[in-house]
C-alpha cells in the first residue's frame, strides 16, 4: 500500500481518477457478463431491443473507462519518472561534495535509469491490476447472487491462494532485492571496464581475470537472483491458476450433485469461470511489478535520504577578500578498513596578494587539506573564517565562490560561467600565454574545442580559472605534466601576474626549484604541519 501512497504524493488527483476509471471500467466488464447472461433466458423483440442499448452503453462506459484508465496510468508513468528524476537532480545539486562522493556516482545512475524504469513498468501494468481486479470482484458479486455456497467456495479458494502467494513473494522479493543491489556493483564494474580501458587493454591477463572473474561472477549473480525470483512468482501464479481450475472443477463436477444445481445455473457459473481465467491470471502475473516497483521506490527514496541538502544558506553578497583564517582545524578520513588519517590540527592564516606553496610528501594530506579550504570537505573540528566572520554551515556555499581551483583532476568544461568576468583581449592575451592561441579561440563565453593534450587541457583549465577572477587560486600539481619551459611560465609570468592582481594563491607542488619564489611555504607531514628546512 505505501507504494501507492507515495505514488499518490508525486501525481495526486491523476492517480485517483487513474484508479477509479480502471476500477469502474473492470465492474462494468464483470456487469457485461451479468447482463449477456441474464439476456439469454429473455424472449420477446422489445426485451432484446431494450437489452441491446443496455448492453452497448455499458460496452461503451468499459471501453471509455479502458482508455481513459490505461492513457492516465501511461502518462503518469512518465510523469512520476521526470518528477523523480527531477528532485533527484536537486537534490544531487544541492548536496555537499563529500556526501556526493560517498554515495557514488554508479548507485545513481543505477538508480536514475533501472529504478525509474521499473516505476514505469509498473504504471503499464497497473490498468491490469485494476481493470482486472474491478472485473474479478464483480464476477464474485454475481456468483455470490447466483449461490452463495459457491461465493463461499471461491472466497475460501482466494484465501489459500493468497497465503500461498505471500509465502513465496516474500522470498521472491529477498531475492529481487538483492539481485539490484549486486546490479550497483556491477555499474561500478562497468565503469572500470571503461576507466581503465588503456590499462586493460595493455594486460590481457588483468582484464581476463576481470572480465572472467569478478564480473562473470556478479553477472551470474544477478541472473540467479532474478532467474529464483521471478521463478518463484511464476509458481505463485500457477498456483492461483491450480487453485482456481481445481475449483471450477469442484463446483461443475463434484459438488453439482450435492448442491443440487440446475444445469441453467451450471451454464452461469461456467460463463463466469471461464470469464475469470484472463483476469486472474492478469492480476496474478501483474503483482511481481509491485514487488519491483516497491523495491525501486525504497532504493529511490534511500538515495534521496543519502543526498542529503546542505545547510539552507543564507542569501548575502560576500564582502572584499581581506583574510581567510583556520584555527586548530581538523579533518579525518574514517577508512572502510579500520585505518584513519588525520588532517591536523592545523592553523592558518591568509591574505590578499599572497603566493603559499603547499608541499609535502605522498599521502601527506595536501590534496585533503585543499579541498577543507576550499569548503568541499567541512572541518571535524576548529573553525574558518573569511574576513574575521566565522563560517558557519550556512554559509558554506558563499565561502566556496570565493575560489578558483584546479585540481590534479580536474573536470575541463567547454565555456565558462562568468565570461565577462575578463575582456576578449585579456582572454586572447592569456590564450598567448599559455601558447594555446593556435589551438583554442574562445568566442561567447565557449572554448573553440576541449580535444587537446593533457598538459593543454590543464593550461586551458588554468585559463578558465582565471577568467572567474575569483580572490582565491588553488592549484593542485598544476606543473606537474608541463613541460620544463612552461613550467617556466607558469612560476615566474602567471603565478607572479596573478599576485600582482592581489589575488591569494595556494600551489600544491613538488618542483623545488621554485620554491624560493613562494612567500611563505607551508610543509605538511602526515597530515601535520611541519617546520620548512629550505636551502639557501
Ligand atoms: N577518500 C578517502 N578515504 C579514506 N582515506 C583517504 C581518502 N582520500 C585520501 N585518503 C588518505 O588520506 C591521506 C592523504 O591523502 P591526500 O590525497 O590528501 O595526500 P596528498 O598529500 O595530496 O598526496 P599526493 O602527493 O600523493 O597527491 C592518504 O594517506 C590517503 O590514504
Amino acid at each position: 500500500m505505501s507504494v501507492f501512497l507515495t505514488l499518490f504524493r508525486l501525481v495526486g488527483g491523476w492517480l485517483l481518477l487513474a484508479v477509479v476509471t480502471g476500477l469502474v471500467s473492470g465492474f462494468s466488464n464483470a456487469s457485461l457478463l451479468a447482463m449477456i447472461n441474464h439476456s439469454l433466458s429473455l424472449s420477446g423483440t422489445q426485451a432484446w431491443l431494450n437489452a441491446g442499448a443496455h448492453f452497448s452503453l455499458l460496452a461503451l462506459l468499459m471501453l471509455t473507462t479502458r482508455i481513459v484508465s490505461q492513457t492516465t496510468f501511461m502518462s503518469l508513468g512518465q510523469k512520476v519518472k521526470a518528477r523523480l528524476r527531477n528532485e533527484l537532480i536537486q537534490r544531487i545539486s544541492k548536496t555537499p561534495w563529500l556526501k556526493m562522493e560517498k554515495t557514488g556516482m554508479a548507485r545513481t545512475l543505477s538508480v536514475f535509469t533501472q529504478d525509474l524504469d521499473t516505476l514505469v513498468v509498473f504504471f503499464v501494468s497497473l490498468p491490469n491490476l485494476f481493470i482486472y481486479g474491478a472485473m474479478i470482484a464483480g464476477c464474485l458479486i454475481y456468483l455470490a447472487m447466483l449461490s452463495m455456497t459457491v461465493f463461499a467456495l471461491a472466497l475460501a479458494a482466494i484465501i489459500l491462494g493468497s497465503v500461498g502467494y505471500q509465502v513465496a513473494h516474500g522470498r521472491a522479493l529477498g531475492l529481487l532485492r538483492r539481485s539490484r543491489q549486486r546490479e550497483d556493483t556491477l555499474m561500478q564494474q562497468c565503469k572500470t571496464l571503461f576507466d581503465g580501458g588503456r590499462e586493460y587493454r595493455l594486460n590481457a591477463r588483468r582484464l581476463r581475470q576481470f572480465v572472467d572473474g569478478e564480473l562473470a561472477d556478479n553477472i551470474e549473480a544477478v541472473r540467479k537472483e532474478r532467474t529464483h525470483g521471478y521463478v518463484l512468482y511464476g509458481l505463485a501464479t500457477n498456483w492461483g491458476s491450480v487453485l482456481f481450475f481445481s475449483f471450477i472443477g469442484i463446483v461443475i463436477y463434484a459438488l453439482r450433485g450435492p448442491l443440487t444445481l440446475e444445469s441453467t445455473v451450471i451454464t452461469g457459473y461456467t460463463m463466469v469461470f471461464l470469464y475469470m481465467i484472463v483476469p486472474v491470471e492478469g492480476v496474478l502475473s501483474a503483482l511481481p511489478a509491485i514487488a519491483s516497483a516497491r523495491i525501486a521506490l525504497q532504493r529511490v527514496r534511500q538515495l534521496s535520504d543519502e543526498l542529503e541538502p546542505e545547510a539552507p544558506q543564507r542569501i548575502e553578497k560576500a564582502g572584499v577578500f581581506s583574510s581567510l583564517s583556520l584555527t586548530e582545524v581538523c579533518y579525518q578520513y574514517e577508512g572502510s578498513d579500520g585505518e584513519r588519517f588525520t588532517l591536523g590540527p592545523l592553523s592558518l592564516h591568509f591574505q590578499p596578494g599572497e603566493l603559499v606553496f603547499l608541499v609535502g610528501g605522498n599521502g601527506s594530506g595536501k590534496t585533503t587539506f585543499a579541498n577543507l579550504l576550499v569548503g568541499l570537505y567541512p572541518p571535524d573540528s576548529g573553525e574558518i573564517s573569511l574576513n574575521g566572520e566565522r563560517i558557519g554551515p550556512d554559509r558554506q556555499a558563499l565561502y566556496r565562490q570565493q575560489f578558483s581551483v584546479v585540481f590534479s583532476d580536474f573536470f575541463l568544461f567547454g565555456d565558462v560561467a562568468f565570461a565577462n568576468a575578463r575582456t576578449p583581449e585579456e582572454v586572447d592575451r592569456l590564450l598567448h600565454l599559455l601558447r594555446l592561441n593556435h589551438k583554442v579561440s574562445f568566442r561567447d563565453g565557449r572554448f573553440s574545442t576541449t580535444s587537446l593534450s593533457q598538459g593543454q587541457r590543464k593550461r586551458l583549465a588554468l585559463l578558465q580559472a582565471w577568467i572567474e577572477q575569483r580572490p582565491f587560486y588553488v592549484f593542485d600539481e598544476w606543473a606537474a605534466d608541463q613541460d620544463p619551459e612552461f613550467k617556466e611560465v607558469f612560476y615566474r609570468e602567471l603565478l607572479p601576474a596573478l599576485k600582482a592582481e592581489g589575488k591569494t594563491i595556494l600551489a600544491i607542488t613538488h618542483d623545488d626549484r621554485y620554491f624560493h619564489l613562494a612567500d611563505r611555504i607551508i610543509k605538511l607531514e602526515e597530515g601535520r604541519q611541519v617546520p620548512v628546512h629550505q636551502a639557501a
